[in-house]
């Protein structure tokens, strides 16, 4: 059985249809790409997907489960998590904090345990602090563990980023635009890292990336939108070389494929 299903997934704003009819599967241990030119419809997808956005039609099926109506913490719940096209970190929390506050959905201990600081706090505490180191060495930024967000370089709050979903121990990691703002080894390296994700932590990506180079490298299926429809699908072989893939992405003035 897929992770995920999309079921003729339409998206209107007003009279603007952002996403039209939209079916695909996301399998399980897969890392797949949503691309397409400026305005096709991808973060609307994306944001259907976490529930930022409720669609106008269709259905979001995770893991057996409708996610219809659902806010985006109880779907974060059920084992999906984001990263975001413009950095969300807690800009003046340091690495750790942030990469704790990605398990924040996770915890148990109420305010009963937090005010009075009982055993079970403490444990739940220190399992927190553990997942968090974890998850930084896993995507090697614990070196920067005390450092405050904001003053580290961009490439390294993106990987601040990366580890903050991955403390929330997700089946589905969807990453939004990964490697804008970083340079070609940093995203040589963003590669290396989103494929280590798949293989040794067993999770699915989706990703949404204007890179086609990086695209191409770590994608197993790629779906491509225009105008929010699905003009194709397929391995990045099968997509690049569709006519219809050429030409929505030569039609369009600023991105060549
Ligand atoms: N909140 C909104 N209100 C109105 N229209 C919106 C909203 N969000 C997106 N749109 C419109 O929906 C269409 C799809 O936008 P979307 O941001 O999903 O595309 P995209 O493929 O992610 O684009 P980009 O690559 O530029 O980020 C666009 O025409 C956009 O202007």
């Amino acid at each position: 059985m897929s992770l995920v299903k999309i079921k003729q997934l339409t998206l209107q704003f007003g009279g603007l249809t952002a996403v039209n009819d939209l079916s695909f599967e996301i399998p399980r241990e897969t890392i797949m790409s949503v691309i397409g030119p400026n305005g096709a419809g991808k973060t609307s997808v994306f944001n259907m997907i976490t529930g930022f956005y409720k669609p106008t039609k269709g259905d979001i099926v995770f893991d057996g489960t409708s996610i219809l109506g659902k806010k985006p913490s109880m779907i974060t719940q059920m084992g999906m998590a984001r990263t975001f096209q413009n950095l969300r970190l807690f800009p003046s929390l340091n690495v750790l904090e942030n990469v704790m506050s990605g398990m924040h959905s996770k915890t148990k201990q109420g305010i009963i345990g937090a005010l009075f600081h009982t055993p079970a706090q403490k444990r739940e505490e220190q399992t927190i602090v553990d997942v968090a180191y974890e998850c930084m060495e896993f995507v090697g930024i614990s070196s920067y563990a005390g450092r405050t967000a904001k003053n580290l370089p961009y490439g390294i709050q993106r990987y601040v980023e990366i580890a903050r979903a991955l403390a929330a121990r997700p089946k589905l990691l969807l990453l939004d635009e990964p490697a804008a703002g970083l340079n070609m080894s940093e995203k040589q390296d963003l590669i290396r890292l989103i494929r280590k994700i798949q293989r040794d932590l067993n999770i699915s990506v989706l990703l949404i990336e204007h890179d086609m180079g990086l695209v191409n490298q770590v994608s197993d299926h790629i779906v491509v939108l225009n105008y929010g429809q699905k003009i194709a699908a397929g391995t990045p072989s099968e997509v690049m070389n569709n006519p219809k893939v050429i030409e929505a992405y030569l039609g369009s003035e600023d991105e060549a494929i």
